[in-house]
């Protein structure tokens, strides 16, 4: 079975649009574990535009799932994740100011870096992950750094199911069929959401984990919607 972890980005966005803390970034995470979920991500950036250095270290107690914190590695985010110790850090190379995460690592060229950091990280006890793009010699390469998985980075795969282009994911099976026979634990993520996630599921074989969070709680907006209007209409009676 694939576990979803979600991701609450989202969630401290809203929250931080008006200085207070509405919603309570804590509590939305106590209450998604109530609810099933089976892990939270947050990915800090450095400008902390929605997640805060300090909310990681609050979410570490009540995370009682599988606790993933994202980012690029630089020297505040290896220390705030060796401090906390997750379950698991996702490696991501974003360019600090990258509207959102928008490229895989190039593990040939990063190989001694990230192996680097990974071996820190597993010292540590801590699974890691790395975000990659769905080409075969990335996964070769990721398999290269003693990386315990990697997170296949989804939004190609999400913007062409939604123009109908079902062949899209083939590339993501064939790095599967690969991560699988080299030992790496395959996790995914980006833009995945209910329209595109069971069929995702379906063709990707060892599928661990899914982060999802950016359709995740629109989608959790809009399902609700209905139900806050009609509530508010009570009590205005
Ligand atoms: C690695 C990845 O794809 C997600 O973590 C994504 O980067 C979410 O970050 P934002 O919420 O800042 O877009
Ligand atoms: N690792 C991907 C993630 O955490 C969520 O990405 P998105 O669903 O916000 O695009």
């Amino acid at each position: 079975m694939t576990k979803l972890s979600v991701n609450i980005n989202k969630v401290a966005t809203i929250r931080n649009a008006r200085g207070g803390n509405t919603p309570n970034l804590v509590q939305v995470a106590i209450d998604i574990q109530k609810f099933g979920g089976q892990g939270i991500t947050i990915h800090p950036r450095p400008d902390e535009r929605h997640i805060r250095y300090q909310d990681a270290y609050d979410l570490k107690p009540i995370v009682t799932t599988e606790y993933n914190i994202e980012g690029n590695p630089q020297d505040a985010f290896l220390d705030l994740v060796l401090q906390i110790k997750p379950t698991q850090v996702t490696l991501v190379p974003d360019a600090v100011d990258a509207i959102t995460s928008n490229a895989g690592w190039d593990t040939v060229k990063h190989k001694d870096y990230l192996a680097e950091i990974i071996s820190e990280c597993k010292r540590n006890g801590i699974r890691t992950s790395i975000f990659v793009d769905p080409t075969l010699e990335m996964i070769e390469g990721a398999a290269q750094t003693g990386t315990d998985r990697i997170e296949l980075y989804t939004e190609e795969f999400a913007k062409q199911y939604s123009l109908g282009n079902k062949k899209a994911i083939e590339p993501y099976a064939d790095c599967a069929v690969l991560a699988n026979k080299l030992g790496l634990g395959i996790n995914a993520g980006h833009d995945l959401s209910l329209e595109n996630i069971q069929f995702f599921a379906e063709n990707i074989p060892g599928l661990l984990e899914v982060s999802i969070g950016h359709a995740l709680i629109s989608e959790a907006l809009y399902l609700g919607l209905e139900t806050v209007v009609q509530q508010y209409l009570e009590k205005l009676k």
